[in-house]
């Protein structure tokens, strides 16, 4: 046996299961494709700025997710508010910019009575739902049964209502609510506490960045599993046999007692499983598609919009850029726009030549901070969709009937697998915090399960 328990996968979920392992006296070997740790995190050096770094995957951690905090203050990483340089936030809705401090976006109030009464109606749905089995919620099979879009359709007064929620869709989900089930929709915003937690900066999931990046959470996890990772070893099948698990890589063969899959359930279905694995599960692997993220930066001399009172968050019902934050660091330097783009516009400009697309991106946050925005000093950016080992972002989401028909086989071990990954949390799916709690979750069934 070359290990009690082989992980596949050194994202967090995969490094928190092999990190709570260890710390049980289990021998453990993680396997990863990549020639880095980290996953869907990844914190990038700015070029031409000592000690200036932006994060290209995961960043904020927010209110609700106590165990990034407790997993960021173990290995001394500290955090800062994202909202530091104060200034209104932007929405641009309907071609017209409005400025606004605080929570509530200023729109017409036809408008925010809309959104009101329909977020209402959607909270109330959420707060039925189970987390820990989706498809036991009172009336899963209806909620199931149509898409989100289907709902706002139906709910939503106005048009702008629509809008407004396709627009927090996209931003959430990186993907449209077409693509949504309803019950999937409701999952995932009550796994996150609520979608106004989901959309909000202070007091929500966008509340606090890490200093020097949330890519070091992966890199301490790591150096604290010095010699037990493996890196570019892409697992291409998994055989499970009488006495244990072989696990084949592109190079090598390895065997151990158990296995963790700690990838996202897309990916993990590209693995050749013997004996293959049971239906449900493979079905599940078939309906779980991936959001779109190309995720960039714009790098300029000064935060400048702050002189004009802006605090360079903004939001607009149009694209190409529909999403924008500041993403300076706290203790002056350089300014830095982090840009999204996502869902659609994200396949559709992931295809144009670089220059194309940078032109796109900054031509789009000249609507939020004005002229200078074009002239940045540098710029970097990320597409997540072209990345072999992620393939699309910021998670999977499940199409209506998935998980009403094959959910239960999302967590579910078969034999000496086990899964974990963001994907299968129940609180904070989709999330840095959901991905440690998946990797705790995998660990304990692990070090729980009969010989
Ligand atoms: C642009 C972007 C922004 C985001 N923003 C936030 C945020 O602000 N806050 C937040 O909480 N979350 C955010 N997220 C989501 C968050 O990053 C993820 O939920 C989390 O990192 C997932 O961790 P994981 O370990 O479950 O999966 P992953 O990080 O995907 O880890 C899976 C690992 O498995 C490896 N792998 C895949 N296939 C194989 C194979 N066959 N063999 C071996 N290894 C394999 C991959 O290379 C990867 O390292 C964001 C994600 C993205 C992409």
């Amino acid at each position: 046996m070359d290990a009690d328990v082989i992980v596949v996968g050194a994202g967090v979920a995969g490094l928190v299961a092999a990190d709570r392992l260890v710390s049980a006296g289990q021998r453990v070997l993680v396997l990863e494709a990549r020639d880095r740790v980290g996953g869907r995190t990844l914190t990038m050096p700015v070029p031409g700025f000592d000690g200036v770094v932006v994060d290209q995957g995961g960043q904020w951690v927010g209110a609700g997710q106590e165990l990034v905090y407790a997993e960021l203050s173990r290995f001394g990483l500290v955090t800062f508010p994202q909202s530091t340089g104060g200034g209104s936030a932007l929405v641009v809705f309907r071609g017209k910019a409005r400025r606004y401090t605080g929570r509530v976006p200023k729109l017409d109030p036809i408008t925010l009575l809309d959104i009101g009464q329909a977020q209402a109606r959607f909270d109330r749905l959420a707060a039925t739902v189970d987390l820990a089995q989706p498809w036991r919620t009172p009336r899963a099979e209806w909620l199931d049964g149509q898409t989100f879009e289907t709902w706002l359709r139906k709910t939503c007064w106005t048009a702008r209502g629509r809008d407004f929620f396709r627009t927090a869709t996209e931003a959430v989900f990186a993907t449209l609510p077409a693509n949504l089930s309803l019950l999937h929709a409701l999952f995932y915003a009550a796994s996150g506490t609520s979608l106004e937690t989901l959309i909000s900066t202070d007091g929500g999931a966008q509340q606090d960045r890490v200093l020097g990046g949330m890519g070091r959470l992966a890199e301490r996890l790591a150096a604290s599993l010095s010699g037990r990772i493996e890196l570019n070893q892409p697992v291409r099948s998994i055989d499970q046999h009488d006495d244990g698990v072989t696990v084949t890589t592109e190079t090598r063969s390895f065997n151990a007692g158990r296995v963790i899959v700690a990838v996202p359930p897309a990916l993990a279905g590209r693995v050749v499983y013997t004996p293959a694995l049971p239906a449900e599960r493979d079905q599940l692997t078939q309906r779980t598609p991936h959001g779109g993220i190309i995720k960039c930066h714009a790098v300029y001399a000064e935060p400048f919009w702050r002189a004009d009172g802006l605090s360079a968050e903004a939001a607009s019902d149009t694209g190409p850029v529909k999403v924008a934050f500041d993403a300076s660091p706290p203790d002056g330097g350089p300014g830095i726009i982090l840009a999204f783009l996502d869902g659609p516009e994200s396949l559709r400009l992931g295809a144009l030549p670089e220059a194309e697309r940078r032109e796109a991106v900054l031509r789009s946050l000249t609507r939020f901070v004005g002229p200078r925005a074009m002239e940045p000093v540098a710029y970097l950016e990320r597409d997540w969709n072209a990345e072999e080992w992620t393939r699309g972002c910021y998670g999977a989401h499940l199409p209506p009937g998935a998980w009403t028909q094959v959910g239960a086989a999302l967590r579910a071990p078969v034999g000496r697998l086990h899964f974990a990954g963001t994907e299968t949390a129940e609180r904070w799916c989709g999330y840095i915090d959901g991905a440690i709690s998946s990797g705790v979750r995998a660990a304990t069934e692990v070090l729980t399960a009969a010989p």
